[in-house]
């Protein structure tokens, strides 16, 4: 209901000074994005009206706001899975309050596995369009009655990462060294909470799966419905497991590893994405693919 996003924008209006442009979702082990925000301003999750929980170890559960390079920014510090119980009108709350404390650029991360061959553990993926396997069989926060004031009934997900932003964070990239880490690809997300099999795992391949997780798209799409504009990245944090021959496994525990080895890469390339992207309250601006 409109009326529960905006008593939970008026409270944190009522809380901060802080007006955000540009939200930032940490991913598993990625919490250190908050880190940046300057004359902070915190909440827990547990004194905000109308938030759920985090459970997820790695997911610290506050947000934060603050300023970063001349921009006002708010960061969720823990996200909400479907996996944890949560309803996917749950695990997307936080998207329609940001849209009315007047956010417009949602830049969303995630710890992934890989399926692309070429990809390695440590690389960092742009996200340039995803798969949403719950969405796909019905299981959508977008499911019941439409709310008009924040999108339409029927809205294109055609673009829905934003291709200028994808292109200014590979420039990016390459100013900084690191190009040699990022890759651009397809995310998919599953419900989680187990790990794929290695039938479900050549079957994503076979789909033309870059990465795997278990989180982002219903935020990507409760963001693309009320007209944010949307950068994702995914942090490789193991290669899934595609071969019967293979004795590895992965692990919650060797996902956090991963998330700290490569924190500082992710850091720098969202600090100057937001630095250079610019802001504007025009809508849907750049949404062309
Ligand atoms: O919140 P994200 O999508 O980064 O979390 C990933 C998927 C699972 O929640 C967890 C598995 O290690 O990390
Ligand atoms: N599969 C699903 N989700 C994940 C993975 C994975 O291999 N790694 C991190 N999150």
């Amino acid at each position: 209901l409109h009326d529960e996003y905006q008593k939970t924008a008026d409270w944190l209006m009522s809380q901060t000074k802080h007006r955000p442009q540009v939200a930032i979702i940490c991913g598993s082990g990625l919490g250190m994005l908050a880190d940046t925000l300057k004359c902070q301003d915190s909440f827990a999750y547990a004194d905000i009206p109308g938030f759920p929980q985090s459970t997820v170890q790695g997911h610290a559960g506050q947000l934060v706001f603050g300023e970063l390079k001349g921009k006002t920014c708010v960061c969720m510090q823990g996200r909400f899975h479907m996996y944890e119980g949560h309803s996917l009108c749950k695990t997307t709350f936080p998207i329609r309050v940001f849209k009315l404390l007047g956010v417009e650029t949602l830049i969303v991360t995630n710890a992934a596995g890989s399926l692309a061959d070429g990809f390695q553990t440590g690389d960092i993926m742009i996200i340039k369009d995803h798969i949403n396997f719950p969405g796909l069989v019905g299981l959508n926060p977008l499911c019941g009655p439409n709310d008009d004031k924040f999108g339409p009934r029927f809205p294109a997900m055609s673009g829905c990462y934003d291709k200028g932003l994808r292109c200014l964070a590979m420039e990016i990239a390459k100013e900084l060294g690191v190009a040699s880490v990022l890759q651009e690809g397809v995310y998919a997300m599953v419900g989680g909470p187990n790990f794929e099999t290695i039938a479900e795992a050549r079957l994503l391949h076979r789909l033309g799966v870059d990465a795997v997780g278990m989180s982002t798209a219903p935020e990507v799409v409760v963001a693309t419905h009320c007209g944010l504009r949307v950068f994702g990245l995914s942090l490789i944090t193991n290669k899934v497991v595609k071969s019967y021959e293979d004795t590895e496994s992965v692990n919650h525990e060797g996902v956090l590893e991963i998330g700290r080895l490569r924190s500082h890469t992710v850091q720098q390339l969202v600090t100057e994405l937001i630095d250079r992207m610019e802001i504007n309250n025009n809508d849907n601006i750049n949404k062309s693919i």
